[in-house]
């Protein structure tokens, strides 16, 4: 992007930043604690609106950017509501018996065989008489799939009114598992879908014909209560999508209740997360009786193969320095920098890009399909440097990146070391056996404090680095 273009994106977000920015400031007021702790709840509190639309939007981007699975090569748990029956997983979609529409819609989607998840999940969903599942799996590991091919095996599309009923958190991702139902069942002609999503109105008295339905929970439970769209009793399956997203909302999880409440007691019921805290479990067992639990346990993510190191500066400009330093002295293919607010993002992206490097922000204020279109050109190598907030950037893979610079060390909403972020930032790099190389910036007695605190927390010593001294660099790129 040329300097120009930059100093224009510097100046919106800069517009947009300010709150944000202003609030910092009263932060900086505030004296750490006898730990070394501040408090800086100021900034980051957010309502449940805000938390919702943070994870909703998390979300469909991760499914904006996926083209495939998500290589993993984690362990499958699955705890039987009936431990006597064997446990029973498929190799292939053949082994399912699924109706030849159906295995013709998976082929189509380019499928040759189940995802981890849907090896355990799939056999139980379509089992006789069709079990409850609780699920929970990272992102992009094919829950969606998996949930889609377990309603398409059960509707019948010659009863024209709705039998297979999904709740989503959004408009957007309602529209997301939307697709994935129409490519999956493009072979059953007669099959329709509908969403009841707010704004897509019926007219009084109508009865939705449509055998699927897919909406956001405020408007599916008008559509299956007050309007009576919908009639309840004569859903067969109902799945609850992204119930972490879901919860993040107070008024959607007594909605998904309520409408749990309305369905036949044999409604097979289903539910996936892609993370299970304590709420989200909760909340699981209270949509989903008697379930089966099939889990997928998360990568472990470690440090042993990332080269870590610090560097000590007294200001922003001297971060950006060393980081030019840094630049200068070694080959960088691609390199992630993680700001603590979108201001210094900005701000550092335009100065990158004075100096000539192609550079990618990723902030806030993007809508969705922009930050996954600029995730996708980074992705391709058109830009070999993607500066970025937290916010922006968790969860999202690129296997490239060979450098990641912490040019704030990332915190928790009470001013603590967030050593789960700080690992998920530093595990971008070092993938699969290859060394990566992780430089934090340090610029004040606090953030030293904090740093110290992540060392203790990985029992790992990080080294100093001096950027000035171009050998000292060379020798730590090999
Ligand atoms: N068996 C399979 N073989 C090949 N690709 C698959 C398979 N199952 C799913 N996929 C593809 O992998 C990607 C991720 O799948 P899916 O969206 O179902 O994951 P997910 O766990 O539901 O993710 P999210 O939590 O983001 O909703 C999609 O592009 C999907 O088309």
């Amino acid at each position: 992007m040329a300097t120009d273009s930059w100093a224009l994106a510097v100046d919106e977000q800069e517009a947009a930043a300010e709150s944000l920015s202003n609030l910092h400031l009263k932060e900086e007021k505030i004296k750490p604690d006898a730990n070394g702790a501040v408090k800086t709840n100021a900034h980051t509190e957010k309502t449940d609106e805000e938390e919702k639309e943070d994870r909703a939007a998390q979300s469909l981007l991760n499914k904006l950017i996926r083209s495939n699975l998500v290589d993993n090569t984690n362990q499958v748990e699955v705890l039987q509501r009936d431990p006597s029956s064997p446990l029973y997983s498929v190799k292939s979609f053949e082994e399912l018996r699924l109706k030849p529409q159906l295995l013709q819609g998976v082929y189509a989607m380019g499928f040759n065989r189940p995802s981890k998840i849907q090896e355990n999940a799939l056999p139980l969903m379509l089992a006789e008489p069709p079990q409850n599942l609780i699920a929970q799996s990272q992102s992009g590991t094919g829950k969606t799939a998996a949930f889609v091919l377990a309603m398409l095996s059960q509707v019948e599309p010659a009863n024209k009114y709705p039998q297979c009923l999904c709740l989503s958190p959004t408009y957007e991702l309602a529209l997301q598992t939307g697709k994935v139902i129409e490519q999956m069942g493009k072979f059953y002609p007669e099959l329709k879908l509908a969403y009841a999503v707010r704004g897509n109105k019926l007219d009084r008295g109508q009865k939705v014909s449509e055998q699927i339905v897919i909406g956001t929970p405020g408007t599916v439970l008008d559509w299956c209560s007050k309007l009576k769209f919908i009639d309840p009793k004569k859903i067969k399956v109902f799945v609850l999508d992204e119930a972490d997203v879901m919860i993040a909302t107070q008024g959607h999880q007594d909605q998904s209740i309520r409408i749990q409440r309305m369905l036949p007691r044999n409604c097979q019921m289903l539910l996936f997360s892609a993370t299970f805290e304590d709420s989200v479990w909760k909340f699981a067992q209270k949509v989903v009786p008697d379930p089966n639990i099939i889990k997928l346990k998360r990568e472990e993510e470690t440090l042993d193969t990332i080269k870590q190191y610090y560097v000590v500066c007294n200001n922003r400009e001297e971060k950006f320095q060393a980081l030019c330093n840094l630049y200068g002295a070694i080959t960088i293919a691609q390199a992630m920098i993680f700001c603590h607010t979108r201001k210094t993002a900005s701000w550092l992206a335009a100065e990158l890009s004075k100096e000539g490097h192609q550079v990618a922000l990723l902030s806030g204020e993007m809508m969705v399909e922009q930050r996954a279109a600029v995730i996708e050109r980074f992705r391709e190598g058109k830009e070999k440097v993607l500066v970025t907030t937290n916010v922006c950037a968790r969860g999202i893979d690129v296997e490239q990146v060979s450098v990641v610079i912490n040019f704030d060390l990332p915190v928790d909403k009470d001013g603590n070391p967030d050593n789960e972020t700080y690992l998920h930032r530093i595990g971008r790099t070092g993938r699969f056996g290859k060394r990566g190389l992780a430089v934090n910036m340090v610029d004040s007695k606090h953030s030293m404090n904090i740093l110290n605190r992540i060392q203790e927390h990985f029992n790992k010593k990080i080294e100093r680095l001096d950027t000035d001294d171009l050998d000292e660099i060379e020798k730590i790129a090999n």
